[in-house]
């Protein structure tokens, strides 16, 4: 018999439909929910925490980032993408270590697991160490080598890669799972991501990559190959792959066909994407076209949080101004990239971002019993609207309690603090 934990008295916000439970109970078997109901549970648990007065939903997911980015937050602020990463973040990259990468990915996890996310997105370096750190913690992740395709490395970060494939993929009772990671059209040459596409299907591991982030990169695609970056990456054949493609800002109707058609997913990334002055994703007509989107931070350093619960309310706030239409992107669909539509996004399998029969046990409590949640009209707008990640009071993964009470229990923060200043002593010295 496996362990159960029951959670009582609860809110409920199952994100299976529009809609929540006003009072009831969802029990925990092992790594997987095994009832949610409303009213009282008439059995025994091993373990019960009573939720009065507190929601309990799907732990949000995380579509894109580069966690160890941590190490670079507020560093270089108020520039252009390119010259952001040309002039910034690539020569820090160079000086960072293996270690560097496991304390900045800790600090990363930490203020994830605090703000209610329970899955992230990962695209970075010393990838090992990224793994190994998420398994300590007890958090989920889908992890790739991120890949530059320029010789020397480009050779080195394919086998790299496939290294990591084969070691992680599904490590960690399934809480690591593994893509490859080419980097973006402008970084990857086009035979270069043919031979990423090839090894992905050798391997039966998905893709995420950046793609039209800027309208730089779009103007330079169409000078230096003719088409879109979308249009390319279709020609040379990740598309034949699952793809999931963080940004598509600057996108066009044709691209958005060719997504539909393929089934591309969209990682959208507003508040990274307003602060690189990149613009704002067409992601009503993404929606409209059936495409999956989930959200995503993007990396520390572009953000500059991990607050999923931000990037809800950006998402369910930016559509309605720019479109001139309140009706755009309500706090359901908002939630629904967050949880459900991410955990999609990301190649997870179903009942991920969920709270029902089955699904597996990735679940956050929020302290409900605060002035902005009152009156109890409406939970998911509460969230939306109102919500602030710090009322995130405990978050479970794989059926595990990560954090109780707002203690962290698999983790040792002031430790983390300590080694990153120490790490960054040295890397900004
Ligand atoms: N430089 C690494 C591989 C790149 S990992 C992923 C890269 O994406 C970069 N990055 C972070 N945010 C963005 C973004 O929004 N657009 C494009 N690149 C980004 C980040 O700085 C990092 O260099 C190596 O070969 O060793
Ligand atoms: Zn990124």
């Amino acid at each position: 018999m496996k362990d159960t934990l029951l959670i009582k008295n609860a809110s409920i916000l199952p994100m299976t439909e529009a809609g929540w439970i006003e009072t009831g109970y969802l029990l925990i078997e092992g790594n997987r929910i095994r009832e949610v109901g409303s009213g009282s549970y008439h059995g025994k648990a091993d373990t019960e925490i009573d939720a009065a007065g507190k929601v309990v939903m799907p732990g949000l997911v995380n579509t894109h980032g580069h966690a160890a980015m941590t190490l670079l937050r507020g560093y270089a602020d108020d520039l252009p993408l390119m010259e952001w990463l040309e002039t910034k973040c690539w020569p820090v990259e160079d000086r960072m270590t293996a270690d560097d990468i496991y304390w900045g990915s800790q600090l990363a996890i930490l203020e994830m697991i605090k703000t209610g996310t329970t899955c992230f997105t990962d695209m970075y370096f010393f990838m090992d160490r990224v793994a190994q750190a998420v398994e300590e913690t007890g958090i989920r992740a889908v992890l790739g080598r991120g890949m530059i395709g320029f010789p020397p490395k480009g050779e080195q970060a394919l086998r790299e890669s496939e290294q990591f494939v084969r070691t992680w993929n599904g490590a960690a009772n399934g809480r690591v799972t593994v893509t490859l990671a080419p980097h973006a059209p402008y970084t990857c040459p086009p035979d270069y991501v043919k031979q990423v596409a090839e090894l992905s299907a050798e391997l039966n591991v998905p893709i995420q990559t950046h793609l039209s982030e800027t309208k730089g990169e779009v103007e330079r695609c169409l000078a230096e190959h003719g088409c879109t970056p979308i249009r390319l990456m279709e020609q040379v054949g990740l598309f034949e792959r699952p793809t999931l493609a963080a940004h598509c800002v600057h996108v066009t109707d044709e691209d958005i066909e060719i997504m539909a058609r393929y089934d591309v997913k969209v990682a959208h990334n507003p508040d990274s994407n307003l602060k690189l002055g990149s613009g704002v994703a067409p992601v009503l007509k993404m929606l409209d076209k059936g495409l999956t989107v989930g959200l995503g931070t993007d990396g520390a350093a572009s953000n500059n949080n991990l607050d999923m619960f931000e990037e809800m309310r950006q998402a369910a706030m930016i559509h309605k101004g720019v479109q001139y239409d309140p009706v755009a992107v309500s706090a359901y669909q908002a939630l629904q990239m967050a949880t459900v539509n991410g955990a999609k996004a990301v190649f997870l399998e179903d009942g991920h971002g969920t709270l029902q029969q089955g699904a597996p046990a990735d679940l956050i409590l929020i302290d409900y019993n605060r002035p902005y949640y009152y009156p109890r009209h409406n939970l998911m707008a509460h969230l939306v609207y109102a919500g602030q990640s710090g009322d995130v009071t405990d978050v479970i993964v794989d059926g595990r309690v990560l954090m109780r009470d707002r203690q962290m229990l698999t983790m040792d923060e002031q430790r983390i603090y300590h080694e990153v200043e120490n790490v960054c002593k040295r890397l900004f010295a």
